[in-house]
């Protein structure tokens, strides 16, 4: 079954992501060195500021340094464009991250920057993929508007991400949300880690998570997830982004 965490306020999300990062980086490094995880773009970088940077209980217990940080969908775009799933990273967490803490930070894993615009975005694929571990300890997941996660959108047109069964890192071209080409873990990825924790925040999701969670829609990435992946998954939700909906997972 997927679990479903759902506060009142952001600040609590934030703090209830935390505290899950931080059990599985302890379940990791309980297992090894190395913690490796995944993040996304968009709002999550910011939960990740308040919650690993911002929240000095939960800071002081972030080992950084056996971090190994990679992206589960990054656009091909340079490294400092502000496109860049690394760079907003960079600029919200590991910026703060040196100048408050002067805490050593995680190994990132990026693109290889070289090869931006040289056409050559299914070798930018193919080489991230030769960067991943076997298994991931966490995934942190974004959810769109449209129910996408990572760059695996729902739709005809983009299926051949969805049905991609031996490549680990795909080339998504004409991506719905800018910028267009972007590389993106395919469900292998996602299926095979120990671990999947999705943040959506805000009234602009409730009409997505209900068609996720209450009409179960696998045409949607998301609910896609849920039913492979479904005891490995939790969901950290504010109230209004699941305002209305009934989040009882034992369908998943
Ligand atoms: O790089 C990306 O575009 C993301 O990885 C993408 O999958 C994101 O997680 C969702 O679009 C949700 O984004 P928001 O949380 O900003 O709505």
């Amino acid at each position: 079954m997927v679990s479903v965490h759902a506060y009142e306020k952001s600040e609590e999300v934030a703090h209830s992501v935390g505290k899950y990062i931080l059990e599985k980086q302890n379940e990791a490094l309980a297992r090894g060195e190395r913690f490796n995880v995944a993040i996304s773009g968009g709002s999550l970088v910011k939960v990740l500021y308040k919650s690993l940077v911002a929240t000095p209980e939960i800071a002081a217990d972030v080992k950084w340094a056996h971090w190994h940080v990679y992206f589960c969908d990054e656009r091909i775009v340079a490294l400092e464009d502000e496109d860049s799933n690394y760079g907003a990273f960079k600029k919200h967490v590991l910026d703060p991250l040196l100048e408050h803490q002067g805490a050593l930070g995680p190994t990132m894993y990026t693109i290889n920057e070289s090869l931006v615009g040289l056409g050559e975005n299914d070798r930018i694929a193919n080489e991230y993929e030769t960067l991943l571990p076997p298994q991931f300890d966490l995934i942190l997941l974004g959810c769109g508007p449209d129910g996408h996660t990572c760059s695996l959108f729902p739709g005809d047109a983009h299926r051949y991400l969805l049905d991609e069964k031996d490549k680990r890192v795909a080339w998504c071209h004409d991506s719905p949300k800018p910028p267009s080409d972007r590389i993106t873990f395919t469900l292998p990825v996602l299926q095979a880690a120990r671990n999947l924790g999705f943040v959506a925040e805000g009234a602009s999701k409730q009409p997505i998570l209900k068609r996720i969670f209450e009409n179960q829609d696998l045409t949607l990435p998301c609910a896609l997830v849920n039913h492979l992946c479904s005891t490995k998954v939790a969901w950290f939700v504010d109230s209004s982004a699941v305002q209305g909906i009934d989040v009882s997972t034992s369908k998943f």
